[in-house]
Parts: C-alpha cells; structure tokens; sequence
C-alpha cells in the first residue's frame, strides 16, 4: 500500500479533509446511568455532563479534593444518550474515514462494567451498516469488505473467527506493521453475514462473570473491517487504482481492582494481565502525549503492539471513555479520566491507502518523470542557488587540477633527478661498450698495427683524422658520416652513457669531437667537444681526443640532456669556460676553489719531485705539494697541468653548486620518494653525506681506497682512474659520488664474475672486453708519451720508473706501469702522468699565482 497520487488523492483528500494532516485523537466521554445494583447499593451520581464537552464532579467540596472538578473533551455524552447518538455525534466521522482509504480506529476505554462492550457492539454495528450504506450508495466503485476478529487474553492473542484456539503469532513487516499470521479473514456478503459472524465472535470470546459485571469481558477484542474499493470504469483495465483502508473496533477489557471485583484465581489472573496491558496502553498514550521523543513502549504487550498503528501512526482514532457516575467508582472514573487527558494530547497522521496496478504504477512513475524533466529543463528560481554552487564547484575543481598538474612537474623533476642517479649505477654496461667501439678508433692511427698485439681484435677504421694527416677520400668521408650517425644515434638513446669511463671521446653529427666526462651530480655527464674538421692531423685529432682545450672557439663543456639546464660553454669572444647556471642566466666560470689547488699534486718532470699528499689525513708520507707546486710551475708541462686543474676545479665547482641545490631540493624529494615508495639507491646526499669533516676525512679515505682497488681489478681506463681520483679529492660534497662510483664498481665486478650472465648478454661488459679496451687505452696513451713529453721528459720519467733507456718498447712499459698497484704515491704518480699526456688542460687559463702559493 502507499499513498495515493494524483487526482484520485486530491478528491480523496477533498472528501475527508484531512489526508497527510497531522490531528488529535478523537476523545469522547459516555457516562451510564446508575445501574441497578449502584441504585440498590444506594449510590449517588457524583459525575454529570454539564454540556456537550464538560463532565463535572459533583463532590468536590465536600470531599475536598484537590483533583479537577470539570474535564472536558471533544463530547461527552450523558447517561441517557443513546448509543447512536454517540456514534453518529462521535465515533461516526472517524469511522467512516476507511471508505475514503484511511484507517481508522474506535476504542472503548474504562473501567469494568462501565459500558465498554454495550458501547462498541452499537458503534460497530451502526459504522458497519453505514459501510453497506456508503457501498451501496457509491454503485460506480466496487467494495470489499473483509472482516476479522482477535482477542487477546492473558497476553495470547487468538482467531476469533476460528474455533482452533493456537495461538495466533504475531509478526512485524516494514510496509505493514504488525501483522498476525493465519489471521481468518471473512468477505462480508451481506449484513446477515456481518450479524453472524459478530455472533460467532461473541461466542468465541473470553467472558466471565465478577463481582461488577455478570458479562465482564475477560480479553481485548479488536474487530476488523477491512475496506477495499476500485473505479468500476478501470476495473479490468489494468489501470486501476484502489484505495484500502481498514477500521478497528477495539473493546478493551475493564480495568479492574481485585478489592472490587472481589475476584480470585482465573478471575485474578485475568485481571493482573488485563490491568497490565492496560497500563502498558497508558503508558504509550501518556508518551505520546508528549510528543514522540524518546523510546514509546509499543512492544511491552501484544495489545499496544498490534494497536501501534492506531496510536500516533497512520490512522485516524477516536477514543470513547465509558465512566460510571457512582461514588464507589470514583478513584477508576478519576483513572480513566486521566487516560483521556492524555490521549485528546496524542496526534496520529492518517493518509489515504492506495494500491496501484502495475500498469497504474508505470503510468504514476512517468508522469512524476516527465514533471522532474520538466524542471529540469526550466529550472525554477530556487534552481539558480543550485546553479551558482555547481559554478563554484568547478572552479574549485579546475583551481585543483592546475595544483595537480603543478605537483605532478614537480614529482616528475623528482622523479628524473633519481632517474640520474639509478641511470648512473645501472648503464654502464651498455655506455662500456660504446667506451670500447670508441678506443678503437683510438687504435685506427698509423701506429695501431704495431701497438696492437696480434690477439687483439680492433674495428679498423679509415677516418682521415686518424690517418696521419691524409686527407679523407669519398670513402672516408661516408665512413666518418656513418660513424657520427652511430655516435649521435647512440647520444639520442641515452642508451650509451658511459659512466665507466669519466672521459669518454667520441664524435658527435657535426664532426665534432665530445669529451663525455661522467661521475657529475646525478650521474650526469659534461661534455667537451672540439671540431675536428679543422686540423687534420694526427696530433691535433689526439689533442681533440683528449680533451684539449686549446682551441676555445670550438670547444665546449656541456651538460648532458638530463641536466641541460646547467651547462659549461666556451665563450666566443673570450674562449673562457662559461657555466650556464641553473636559472639559464650565463655568468663567468666561478675559478678555481683554493682548496683543490691547495690539494692537487702535480706531476713534476725535472726529476726532483716526489708525489705526495699535503692532506693532512693522508697517510702517504713523501714531498709535501708545496715542493710540488714549485717545481710544477716550472715543468715545461705547466700549462696543461694547471689547465687540468682549472677544469677540474670548474667541473668541482659545478659539482658543489649542484649539490648546494639538491640539499634545497632534498626535502622535496625526500617526500616524493616516501610517496612513491622508492628504493632508495643510497645517493642521497641527505642521507649519505657524513657527519663531521673528521667523519668524512676518514670515510673518505676507506671508499677511496676501496675505489682504487676495484679500478684494479675491474681494468677501469686509466682516464677514468685519473680523472675520477683528481676530481674528488676528499671534500665533504665529494660524498654522494664516491659512493655513487663505489656502488657501480662493486656491481661492474659481479657482473665480471657472474658467467652466465656474460654469455646470454652480448650487450653486457664484461672481463675480456674490459681488459682489451685498457690495453687499447694504454696503447693511445704510450702514443702520446711521445706527442706531449719532450724526449727528456720520457727519459727522466723511465728512469724514474725503472724503466731502462735501452729496453725495447719502452713507452708500453711505462703505460703498462700506470696504475698497476694500488699504493698512493704510485697513484698520484700515474694520475699526473695521465693527467699530462691526455691533457686535461685549457690554454689561456693557466692558474694565478695566488692560487699556487
Ligand atoms: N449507557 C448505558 N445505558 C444502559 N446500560 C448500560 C450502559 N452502559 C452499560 N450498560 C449496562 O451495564 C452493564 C455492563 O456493561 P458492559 O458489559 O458493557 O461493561 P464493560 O465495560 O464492557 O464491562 P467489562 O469491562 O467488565 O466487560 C451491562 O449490563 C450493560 O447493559
């Protein structure tokens, strides 16, 4: 069942008026005449109805009551009213409502023998004959009329209309109620069916005779008129609404006290089940007549319970309290009296019952459609706040889309600093091979035949710069094209880094020549570059190749394409190295930091230097750097020497300044990596960098030399050794890459040993590949023993190294002895030697002299 809609509601509505409407209980008052027994018993009539709603108490003064003396309702009836005059004045309305799909009830309430049942059977009888009348008037709807009948005794409610005394259960359903299971239902035919079914009813129920009442009602009788009715027209059609309704006719049983009614045993037991019920029944009234705050104790008996609806729910309820007028009753009268007070406070809300066809249903739901749609598409005034908010909905929405476009740059810059970093410790096998294809051109010069031993297998390649100044033919120059498309192809992957190698030489489209130099901040790689299509000789391809800075013009330092933000570059007009900084504004390269000179053995050829340290960690005991220093500046070498230190204490400096910039950006990144769950690979410089100089002094000291060891044993280029062991001399931003190179160095020599990977991955480095490329390497560097060192300078430097001057193939002797032990003084001894013969020097920069003092 649900609400009616729609134009039947509104007739509906018309006719009772009150529809969807909260109202009061209807509460009447019947007071009887003395009967025989209150008159034999000589009692007096101390109630009297002094108008049509105020009842009176006589007795007041000379009882001295302090209880009210007048009550008044919504009717009350005297004694010599007749019972239809109280269903037609009273009860009718309320009872007739079901007609039009309410519900409805009418209750009679008081204390034993007060009239309760002499009341109800005329008001059910009179509304159920009104109920045929109505049908029988209103030919155009089709009626049913559905009786039933309970009573509740001593809590157990039973079928009246069956003679099967079980117990009837008594269950809840959402949509309606309280419902009692195997309930007997009759349509009513006729009123002779009515009439016998009443009669059987009678028959069925609890009566006993007491002290008060011969015929006293020992249950709760509740009688049931359920009301259907449909639009002839629509019947069949499957459009029919139908309304449904149902009256409840409750006589109550008589509150009794057992001093009265001088009852015992079955009696006694009735009434402590009657009595209770009842006061359960105040309870709920007195309840809702306060309002419907706070629990409402429908569930304390089977009465209230199956009642619920009627009290305070969906159905309209008239309440008719019978009184005896006696004096013996007083304090009962007074009860019920009481009861009525709070019941005329109790509102119900009644609507109209309606059952739809399904075809109604669908018909109901697209019309409700259509309305929303409607209004949808002419929104109304109210509509307007609700288009405002949606505005502002949006904007909110776009303001956090651009904050999440922002956030995610950020987490991307994030993410491709750590990508550096990884790209640092995980590609040096693919940029490996790149560094050997490259020191094979190195061995492609006149002299490879005789440098290269027979074993050794080198890509001969006919580039005229390598060629001993023979001008390139045709064929050489689509050799030389082809090899830059390689090179270049291989840049653009950013698949051949070669972070094994700080100073890799290679070609780049435009024929320049690039000095990738690795091991940078965040695993980036600088590269230098010179044209090579100026000087075709073989010396200045070597000087190219070995990262000679002579020619400014043509020379640049850079960053790779990760890190292109910050850059190195030769000025045009001054051929000065210019660091790009990381806002793009291009200033003057910064210097040399005083610290790196002061540190920075040169290699000293006029025979009376000793290599040593001046650290004062260092544990290497030989000529302080001072002595060096001196003697430095007069070796015919100085230039490219203090060139070497010039780049290295650029490249330094750019190394600080970057990390100066990720310990701002360490916060930022130290979110990012929690957020993203990195693992982090131990670069950090957060994390990573140690405590106290004296901390890193130390630890320094440990990775170096751990460092120094593994280039052993890896057959790491000795271009690599030098430049990595010069560049990163101890200071505390040094931190981030010897670990960085410690890490890289430990993976370069698992992967040596671990067989099986070598041989499924032709793209991996491996032990063979390692040992050929330095070979090839010590084979570039004995040439240039002889490009950059005086026959002097080679004699004092065999000598020195314990090389005879008759021996055969002394310059291989000499390369095969740099860096072949891990002892410091020999280190900083072939790092100088490499450091001159492959010129990490620019001309025109050459140290002031401050900076060597
Ligand atoms: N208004 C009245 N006019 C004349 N007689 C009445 C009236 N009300 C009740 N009586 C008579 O009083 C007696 C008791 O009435 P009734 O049985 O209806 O009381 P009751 O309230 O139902 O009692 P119980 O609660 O014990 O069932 C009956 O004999 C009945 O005929």
């Amino acid at each position: 069942m649900g609400a009616i809609a729609g134009e039947e509601l509104s007739k509906w509505e018309k006719m009772n008026g009150v529809s969807g409407c909260e109202e009061k209980i209807l509460v009447l008052l019947r007071l009887r005449p003395l009967n025989e027994k209150e008159i034999s018993a000589n009692e007096s009539a101390d109630w009297e109805c002094i108008n049509d709603t105020t009842i009176l108490y006589r007795n007041t003064l000379r009882e001295g009551s302090t209880f009210p003396s007048a009550y008044t309702f919504d009717r009350v009836f005297r004694g010599d009213c007749e019972t239809r005059q109280v269903y037609e004045e009273g009860a009718r309305e309320i009872a007739l409502s079901v007609v039009g799909g309410i519900n409805s009830s009418i209750f009679a309430y008081g204390q034993t023998s007060s009239g309760k049942t002499y009341t109800m059977v005329g008001i059910t009888e009179f509304a159920v004959a009104d109920i045929f009348d109505y049908a029988k008037r209103h030919e155009e709807r089709a009626f049913a009329l559905k009786f039933s009948a309970i009573e509740i005794y001593n809590e157990i409610v039973r079928d009246l209309l069956s003679t099967d005394n079980t117990p009837l259960r008594l269950r809840d359903d959402p949509e309606r109620g309280p419902v009692l299971e195997k309930l007997t239902e009759e349509t009513l035919q006729d009123w002779g069916h009515f009439q016998e079914l009443l009669s059987f009813c009678e028959a069925q129920r609890q009566v006993g005779e007491t002290y008060l009442n011969e015929k006293s009602s020992r249950s709760h009788q509740i009688i049931r008129l359920t009301i259907e009715s449909s639009a002839r027209e629509f019947l069949g059609k499957g459009n029919s609404t139908t309304l449904s309704a149902s009256v409840n006719f409750v006589d109550l049983a008589g509150s009794e006290r057992a001093s009265q009614v001088s009852s015992a045993g079955v009696r006694l037991k009735e009434g402590c089940h009657i009595n209770r019920s009842l006061l359960t029944l105040s309870t709920v009234i007195r309840k809702l007549s306060k309002g419907r705050q706070g629990h409402i104790n429908y569930r304390d008996s089977k009465l209230t319970r199956i009642l619920q609806p009627c009290l305070g729910g969906n159905a309209r309820t008239a309440i008719i309290c019978t009184l005896s007028p006696a004096r013996s009753h007083v304090e009962q009268t007074r009860n019920t009296l009481l009861f009525a007070c709070c019941a005329k406070e109790v509102t119900t809300k009644a609507q109209v019952n309606v059952v739809m066809s399904d075809k109604a249903l669908v018909k109901q739901l697209q019309k409700e459609l259509a309305r929303l749609e409607g209004e949808l598409k002419t929104p109304a005034t109210s509509n307007t706040d609700y288009v405002a908010l949606l505005r502002k909905k949006d904007q909110q929405i776009e303001k956090m889309d651009k904050e999440i476009r922002e956030l995610t740059k950020q987490r991307d810059l994030a993410e491709s600093r750590i990508e550096d970093l990884l790209r640092m410790v995980g590609k040096e096998q693919i940029s490996k091979k790149e560094g050997e294809d490259l020191w094979e051109e190195d061995c492609s010069v006149s002299e490879s035949s005789s440098i290269c031993g027979p074993n050794i297998s080198i890509r001969e390649f006919n580039n005229p710069h390598y060629s001993g100044g023979d001008s390139g033919s045709n064929q050489d120059e689509e050799d030389l094209d082809e090899y830059c498309k390689e090179v270049q192809c291989v840049e653009l992957e950013e698949s051949s880094r070669d972070n094994s190698e700080l100073l890799d030489p290679s070609l780049n489209d435009n024929g320049d020549l690039a000095l990738t130099v690795s091991g940078g901040e965040n695993g980036t790689s600088h590269e230098m570059s010179t044209h090579l299509n100026e000087d075709h000789h073989d010396e200045q391809s070597l000087h190219a190749m070995s990262g000679n800075m002579s020619n400014y013009k043509n020379l640049k330092l850079t960053r790779s394409r990760s890190c292109s933000e910050h850059h190195m570059t030769a000025s045009p007009e001054t051929g000065e190295m210019e660091r790009t900084p990381f806002n793009g504004v291009e200033k003057g390269f910064p210097g040399r930091p005083d610290g790196l000179w002061r540190k920075f053995n040169p290699l000293n050829l006029d025979g009376s230097t000793r290599f040593s340290r001046n650290d004062s960690q260092s544990s290497i005991g030989s000529p302080s750097v001072d002595d060096l220093r001196g003697n430095s500046l007069r070796s015919s070498g100085d230039e490219d020497i203090t060139s070497i230190h010039t780049f290295v204490a650029g490249m330094k400096e750019m190394v600080k300044l970057e990390y100066e910039k990720q310990l701002v950006d360490a916060q930022g990144q130290e979110t990012d990596r929690k957020l993203r769950n990195v693992k982090d690979v131990g670069v950090d410089p957060m994390q990573e960098a140690p405590g106290t100089p004296l901390d890193w002094s130390l630890q320094f000291k440990r990775q170096q030399k751990e460092i120094i060891e593994l280039w052993q044993s890896c057959y790491v280029p000795l271009t690599h050794r030098t430049y990595f062991f010069l560049l990163f001399r101890g200071e505390q931003t040094d931190s981030i890459y010897m670990e960085v190179e410690l890490r890289r160095l430990c993976f370069l020599k698992e992967t040596f040993f671990d067989e099986n990977q070598s041989e499924k991955d032709s793209q991996t480095i491996t032990l063979t590949s390692s040992v050929r490329a330095l070979r090839r390497e010590k084979e570039m560097l004995m040439k240039l023993m002889r490009k950059r060192l005086s026959e002097e300078e080679r004699k004092r430097l065999f000598n020195e190294w314990g090389i005879g001057l008759n021996s055969k193939r002394r310059r291989m002797q000499l390369a095969d002895r740099l860096w072949c032990n891990t002892d410091m003084n020999h280190v900083m001894q072939s790092a100088a030697i490499v450091a001159r013969l492959v010129r990490f020097s620019e001309q025109g920069r050459a140290p002031q002299g401050d900076v060597w003092t």
